[in-house]
């Protein structure tokens, strides 16, 4: 079981970041929250803040944990899916390093996107934070 770690990026404004995977990759082309793998001897957050500098070029600070952790497979991969609440400082901006595509997205765009399936209870449990 792979350990892999994502953020819910929230801007000032509340609004989350989305990130659509490139299209070569694993699950490419559907969306996710950033972040990876955890690499031996991290822990998800120390994973999250390098994944999240790699990948965007930003720094964010790292909150709670999402109380979901959501085990996944699809019969090749199997991975363990934490999230936690990240906040990124005012003037940063992500930059696309692997991405295909960036979106800020209110509680409703989220919910409008073609999520990777390990991502879905993460949702439910984001958008039900919103009401
Ligand atoms: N980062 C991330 N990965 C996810 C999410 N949902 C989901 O199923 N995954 C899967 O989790 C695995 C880890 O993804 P990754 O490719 O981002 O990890 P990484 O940057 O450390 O990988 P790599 O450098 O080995 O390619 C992939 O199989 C990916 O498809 C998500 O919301 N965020």
């Amino acid at each position: 079981m792979i350990e892999v770690v994502c953020g819910i990026v929230e801007a000032r404004d509340g609004r989350i970041l989305a990130c659509r995977r490139g299209l070569d990759r694993h699950l490419g082309g559907l969306w996710e929250f950033p972040g990876g793998k955890v690499e031996p001897g991290e822990t998800g957050e120390d994973a999250l803040i390098r994944e999240l500098r790699e990948e965007l070029q930003i720094d964010v600070e790292v909150g709670t944990a999402l109380r979901s952790a959501v085990e996944w497979t699809d019969g090749q991969v199997s991975i363990r899916l934490r999230g936690y609440w990240c906040r990124i400082s005012d003037n940063a901006s992500p930059f696309a390093l692997e991405h295909e595509e960036l979106k800020w997205c209110t509680c409703d765009e989220l919910k409008t996107l073609d999520w990777a399936e390990a991502d879905i209870p993460l949702m439910t449990e984001i958008s039900a934070s919103f009401r």
